[in-house]
Order: structure tokens, then C-alpha cells, then sequence
């Protein structure tokens, strides 16, 4: 693997490891040929900004997914902060409990549309809530003074009460981060977050995400353009067919790793 190191000035000097992955492979075929993923190994620490780029089918989408266990690992190790048990070992009580702590955010951003925007944030707390108070909307005053702080902090405050199926892609990729934001987080992962989405979107996204990191937790997000990464990015990761092939700064990423990375196909992502 190519590294442009991260030099550990360039990490805080508080910074905590959150995530640790080790020779992670993933095949979805069952007799285990052609791997999507070939022994991926990196470590998340808090503050980080990480971007993963790579063509398409690079694998950074199933990775994300194996990383929350919506899918799972053929094999290999993840690790969360000083715990000792592997994640892809884990029960699914204890699966539940990860996924509450690695919030996700996909490409469809996963809102419920027919319910309003600040009851779509607030349902972030349901690992946290009994269903049957989550059923009848019954969050605590503390819970819904958050959801209004997270929305008002993405400037959505003034759609709390707006159905989420009425929303811009860019209003509703920001209240999929409130809601993830809402489950306090120890991990965030968003796939492709900017997706389709306008550069004022783009830009406000981006920047959010930043501030969620700047904030402590550590951002891991799918990204196909290299200027955003540039921008915003503390770290960069790699991927091509399926194998890590670089770990470092985004000033790192030189038009020779660009090309292993994306082949012929450079010229679109820039
Ligand atoms: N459920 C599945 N069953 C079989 N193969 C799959 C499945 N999901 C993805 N793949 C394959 O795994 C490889 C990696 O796909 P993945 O979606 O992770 O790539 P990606 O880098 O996220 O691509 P993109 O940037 O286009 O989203 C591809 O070859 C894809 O066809």
C-alpha cells in the first residue's frame, strides 16, 4: 500500500482511536472467490475527516455497509475503540448496540416521508427509546430540545414541522444528519453524502460533516470528487478492486496514485 502518512502532528494530540480494522475481506459469493474486499486494514481516531474514494465497484460502498454490519464480513477483524471483541463476531443485541454507535447515512437517505422533518430527527433515539413511547411520538423534553438545537445548527429549523417527503435532497441529507447526530454517535459513515446534490448543498454538507469531526467524531464518507477532498478532507483512503492501496493526506495524492486509483477514467472525477 501507498501511504502518505498522517503524521501524528497531523492528528490532535488528544486524538483517541475509535475504529481499528484488520485484513477485512468480503466476498459475496459463498465459496469466498473474488473478494470485494482483499485484507483491508486502516484505524479511525477521533477528529478525523476521512474521505474513501476509488472507481466504481471499487468496493467503498460494501465497505462502509461491513463497517456498520448491515452486511457481513466474510473475514477479518473490527474493533471499536479499546474494546477487545471483533464486531463481526458480535450477537445481534450487540450488533443493535454497534449500530446505534456507528451511524450510517445512506444514499436514500432513509427518512420517513409522511412524518415531519424534527419526528424524523427524533426517531434517531429509537435504539435508545422503548418502542412503544417512540410509537406514540413520546420523546423526552431533553430529546426534543436537541433535535431542535441540531436542526437549527443545519439551518432546518424552520422545516421542523414540514413533511420530509417535501423537502430538497439537500434539505433532507441534512436532516439525515441531524437524526444521526440525534443517536450520539461515536462513528459517522455517510455514502456518497453529496451526492446529485447543487454546489451550495454540496458545500454546506461537506462543511457540516467537517464540523461534526472538528466536534470529535470521526467522519468516514464515500466521495467521487477529488476537489471536495482536497477541500474538506483531514485523510484520504484508496481503494482499487477492492484493495487499500493508499492511506495519507489528501496533499498526498499524486496524479500516480490518481491513476491507479481511477485508470482512464481520472479526467471525470476532477
Ligand atoms: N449484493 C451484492 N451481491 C453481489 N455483488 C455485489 C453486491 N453488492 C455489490 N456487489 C459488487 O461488489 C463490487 C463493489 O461494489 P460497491 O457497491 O461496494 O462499489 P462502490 O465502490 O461503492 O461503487 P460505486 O462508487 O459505484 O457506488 C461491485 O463489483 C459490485 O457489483
Amino acid at each position: 500500500m501507498l501511504m502518505g502518512k498522517i503524521s501524528s502532528h497531523q492528528l490532535a494530540a488528544n486524538a483517541k482511536k475509535i475504529l481499528e480494522v484488520k485484513q477485512l475481506t468480503k466476498s459475496y459469493h459463498k465459496n469466498g472467490e473474488q473478494p470485494v474486499l482483499k485484507n483491508i486494514s486502516f484505524t479511525l481516531h477521533s477528529g478525523e475527516y476521512v474521505a474513501m474514494i476509488g472507481r466504481s465497484g471499487a468496493g467503498k460502498s460494501t465497505l462502509l455497509h461491513v463497517l456498520n454490519g448491515s452486511i457481513d464480513a466474510t473475514s477479518g477483524e473490527i474493533y471499536y475503540a479499546e474494546k477487545t471483541k471483533n464486531i463481526i463476531e458480535f450477537n445481534s443485541k450487540e450488533m443493535r448496540q454497534w449500530r446505534s454507535t456507528c451511524a450510517t447515512i445512506f444514499q436514500d437517505f432513509c427518512l420517513v416521508p409522511r412524518l415531519d422533518v424534527i419526528t424524523n430527527v427524533l426517531l434517531g433515539r429509537l435504539s435508545d427509546t422503548p418502542t412503544i413511547k417512540s410509537f406514540f411520538k413520546q420523546f423526552s423534553k431533553e430529546d426534543r430540545v436537541k433535535a431542535i438545537r441540531l436542526l437549527e445548527w443545519l439551518n432546518m429549523l424552520p422545516h421542523a414541522l414540514q413533511r420530509a417527503e417535501n423537502l430538497s435532497g439537500g434539505q433532507m441529507q441534512r436532516v439525515a444528519i441531524c437524526r444521526a447526530l440525534m443517536q450520539n454517535p461515536s462513528l459517522l459513515l455517510a455514502d456518497e453524502p453529496v451526492a446529485s446534490l447543487d454546489p451550495k448543498n454540496t458545500h454546506r454538507i461537506m462543511d457540516a460533516l467537517g464540523k461534526v469531526a472538528q466536534g470529535g467524531i470521526p467522519v468516514l464518507i464515500n466521495l467521487h470528487s477529488i476537489e471536495l477532498v482536497k477541500q474538506y478532507c483531514t485523510r484520504v483512503i484508496g481503494l482499487a478492486k477492492g484493495e487499500l492501496i493508499f492511506d495519507g493526506h489528501p496533499n498526498n495524492l499524486t496524479e500516480d496514485i490518481l491513476h491507479q486509483l481511477y485508470g482512464d477514467e481520472i479526467t471525470e472525477i476532477k
